[in-house]
């Protein structure tokens, strides 16, 4: 059994640094978990803590349904690879990975049958007699992967293992350590900025922002039913189409969203009705994944909004459309910032900007669509609408007119502050 939970946790370095917020998460025994956030958002850290290589400043930490806050980090059985896996660089491949066993003093005989079978999944074989310095970055970060599982280790801690790898390299090796940890069932936990990695590797992704968890859900829950406008924005390979809507409710016959020159219709009979209506009078954001748009003829009579091509991008696999619809795409929420918070300075956090927008309606001022307007006509680059996602194939030219589809079951609705109007499930 190997199972991790933070209950609370909390880091403050020196200089009072909050980095990790009253984080609390379970790792369920043979899961794989994946920490995903941006840049500083506390999850090495968060390794760190589980690893005992940092201190934990509140909280408590459980391996085992033993509390580890205490524990020295040798006795965790812990095993940790990192973005540069540093091998020795004396010793050959077979040296490395056999290192942690000998110095365990284990037969060598087993040494020889692990190395063997670990260098053989984790297709360094043919390199075992190599020194790492003749290695390429791939296979040593292979090396360094084998010579922390050797041990078998109840728990696996990986820190963008694969972030220093070019994107050939990181899909291959990323498909080995999802096979190999599987099938040596070993609870781990992997730390990454990048979501295809989070969505292809995990069982569960814990969202971080600012050292505080924003979501934590099996990748389709995630992705599909994100719990605030920010996970749903990180979460996503194109842009997430987010548009402030108006609520009303007509002669109280229905829910009804109002975009300005667009509208849809929400029946009592869909079960979020209810909660967008309790906005009636005022305004939510809707998030719309361009997967969940699609090119529809101009007989199609379900919901829809009208607009123009702007442009098309050509992904290789896919096209995507830009549409303008005069519906001016809003910012992401920005989640509050417990040290705003511990400050004192209420829970609007994310600086002026975020203050201001969470203070004014989320539609664009009139003066910044001249703006756009004018940058556009330079030359510059002005924010399309609506990203939709084509397919391979182009069904639209730049500047013809164009319908799109919505997909209402996929429409994401966030109150003005980015959190969710209906309880995403958990
Ligand atoms: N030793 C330290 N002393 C003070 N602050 C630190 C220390 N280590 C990290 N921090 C700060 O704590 C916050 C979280 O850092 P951490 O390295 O955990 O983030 P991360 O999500 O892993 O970022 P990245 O993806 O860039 O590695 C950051 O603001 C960072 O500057």
């Amino acid at each position: 059994m190997s199972s991790v939970i933070l209950d609370k946790v909390t880091k403050v370095y020196p200089g009072d640094h909050l980095a990790v917020d009253k984080l609390s998460l379970k790792a369920e025994d043979g899961e794989f978990l994946v920490l995903l956030g941006p840049s500083g958002c506390g999850k090495s850290t968060l390794l760190r803590m589980i690893a005992g290589l940092e201190d934990i400043t509140e909280g408590e930490l459980w391996l085992d349904g033993e509390l580890a806050n205490q524990v020295p980090p040798r006795d965790r059985d812990v095993a940790m690879v990192f973005q540069n896996g540093a091998l020795y660089p004396h010793r050959t491949v077979r040296g490395n990975i056999a290192f942690p066993l000998e110095i365990a003093k284990a037969d060598p005989q087993l040494v020889r049958e692990r190395v063997r079978e670990l260098s053989k999944a984790l297709h360094i074989d043919e390199t075992l007699d190599r020194r790492p310095g003749t290695l390429s970055g791939g296979q040593r970060q292979r090396v360094a992967m084998g010579r922390a599982i050797v041990r078998q280790p109840r728990l696996f801690l990986m820190d963008e293992p694969l972030s220093n790898l070019d994107a050939g390299m990181r899909t291959e090796l990323r498909m080995e350590i999802s096979a190999l940890v599987r099938s040596l069932g070993i609870t781990t936990i992997y730390v990454t900025h990048d979501q295809v990695e989070a969505l292809t590797l995990a069982d569960r992704i814990a969202i971080l922002n600012r050292g505080v968890l924003q979501d934590f859900g099996t990748p389709a829950q995630i992705y599909n039913d994100p719990a605030t406008a920010f996970v749903a924005a990180f979460l996503n390979s194109q842009q997430l189409n987010l548009l402030a809507a108006d609520v009303h409710t007509p002669q109280n016959q229905y829910v009804m969203l109002d975009f300005g020159p667009h509208r849809l219709s929400i029946p009592w009979s869909d079960p979020r009705a209810y909660a967008i209506s309790q906005h009636t009078g005022g305004q939510v954001l809707i998030g719309m994944r361009p997967d969940g748009l699609a090119p529809v003829p101009e007989s199609y009579d379900g919901p829809a909004f009208y607009g123009r091509v702007r442009t098309l991008e050509y992904h290789g696999h896919e096209w995507m459309a830009y549409i303008e619809c005069g519906v001016p795409a809003v910012p992401v929420p920005e989640p509050p910032d417990p040290r705003e918070v511990r400050r004192g300075h209420g829970a609007s956090g994310g600086g002026l900007g975020a203050l201001v927008r969470r203070m004014f309606p989320q539609r664009q001022e009139p003066q910044d669509l001249e703006q756009a307007d004018q940058n556009s006509s330079n030359g510059l680059h002005r924010r399309a609408d609506l990203t939709v996602r084509l397919g391979n194939r182009p069904v639209w030219r730049t500047g013809d007119a164009a319908k799109v589809g919505i997909d209402m079951s996929r429409l994401m609705i966030f109150t003005p502050d980015g959190a969710r109007i209906d309880k995403p499930r958990r």
